[in-house]
């Protein structure tokens, strides 16, 4: 009998295929809807693997549901969504995909620091709506990228990603990280400062930590109120790292110019969200990685992990 594995999403048919000719699969089979908890907890009970995505919530209450489960396989590098420490008690192995995805987020993330910087959604809707009457001095005049100071506030994969991008538009790099990275710090001319100093010195501030018990609320009032006046927050990690009440009242008063974000504590975000309000803020659902090849690596490695994992063999990129 060939092991049993549940898709939680239509992923490309090739994926499937490839799953496919090693398991059997049984798939919830929706692109936009995610696959209801109550659904999963009953097609969780008899599978050896889960190929899953950050909208699923993998707690200890699923996984106790789930005696065979042998994996875990999350497309994604982060794997917030995952009781890691449940999986690990259990014997269950987790696996991401980090890397694939490194670069193309970075891009997505300088995209958004520039789109806010410069207005362009703004000005995009300003011209659309008809209010463009004449070029004027100061008419939707934003920020300067060049020659600005950039924080990078979590020095990994995708952080030294965007540093390089920074450095392509002669910014001047700062970074706060857990440990120094003494050999990027050289090839990159960039300086590793405590976060209340990057706070206070930076032009853009770049969260690109993971979403932990340590960075939940990472970025909340006391961290803006250090921040410049001038100064634009960008978020392409995940929503609970800023804390969204104080962004908005930060946003509201001028404490900070803007906030670029691609994540937030809900997904997707209400639409009456206080912070959909405001003019400075430019928000995108998530995009970070979304390029065709890019998806497609992740899906292709999450596929791989699974695979191999279910042979006994070690998959890719472990997380337990
Ligand atoms: N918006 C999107 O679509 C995407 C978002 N992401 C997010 O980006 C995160 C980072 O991805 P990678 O760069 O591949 O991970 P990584 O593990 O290579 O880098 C994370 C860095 O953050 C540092 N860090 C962790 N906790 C910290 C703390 N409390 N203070 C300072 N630094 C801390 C780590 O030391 C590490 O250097 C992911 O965990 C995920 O949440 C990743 C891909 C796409
Ligand atoms: O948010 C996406 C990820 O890969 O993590």
């Amino acid at each position: 009998m060939k092991p049993k594995v549940y898709i939680t999403r239509r992923v490309p048919d090739e994926i499937i295929v490839k799953i496919e000719k090693e398991f059997d699969i049984r798939i919830w089979d929706e692109t936009d809807v995610p696959v209801p908890r109550e659904v999963l907890e009953k097609e969780i009970v008899d599978v050896d693997g889960l190929f899953c995505l950050i909208t699923e919530t993998v707690d200890r209450e699923l996984l106790e549901k789930a005696p065979q489960l042998k994996v875990v396989s999350n497309m994604a590098v982060g794997y917030n969504n995952i009781d890691i420490k449940a999986a690990k008690e259990k014997g269950i192995t987790v696996t991401n995909t980090p890397g694939v995805l490194t670069e193309t987020t970075a891009d997505l993330t300088f995209a958004l620091l520039m789109a806010t910087a410069r207005r362009l959604i703004e000005s995009s809707d300003y011209l659309r709506e008809g209010s463009w009457k004449t070029w004027s001095p100061m008419q939707l005049t934003g920020q300067d990228i060049y020659g600005a100071t950039i924080g990078i506030i979590g020095m990994g994969r995708i952080g030294a990603a965007l540093a390089k991008r920074a450095k392509g538009f002669d910014m001047n790099v700062l970074y706060h990280n857990r440990s120094r990275k003494l050999s990027l710090e050289k090839d990159l001319n960039m300086k590793f400062v405590e976060l209340d100093s990057l706070l206070k010195e930076s032009d853009f501030v770049c969260i690109m930590t993971p979403y932990t018990p340590e960075t939940i609320d990472l970025i909340s009032a006391r961290e803006l109120s250090l921040m410049k006046k001038t100064s634009i927050l960008i978020n392409t990690a995940r929503g609970g790292i800023v804390n969204e009440e104080d962004l908005y009242h930060a946003l509201k008063r001028g404490e900070i110019w803007a906030a670029g974000l691609d994540v937030f504590e809900q997904e997707p975000i209400s639409l009456d969200h206080p912070l959909l309000t405001l003019p400075n803020v430019v928000t995108v659902p998530h995009i970070g990685s979304a390029s065709i090849k890019t998806r497609m690596k992740m899906a292709e490695l999450a596929a791989e992990n699974l695979l191999l994992a279910l042979k006994n063999q070690t998959p890719k990129h472990v997380v337990v």
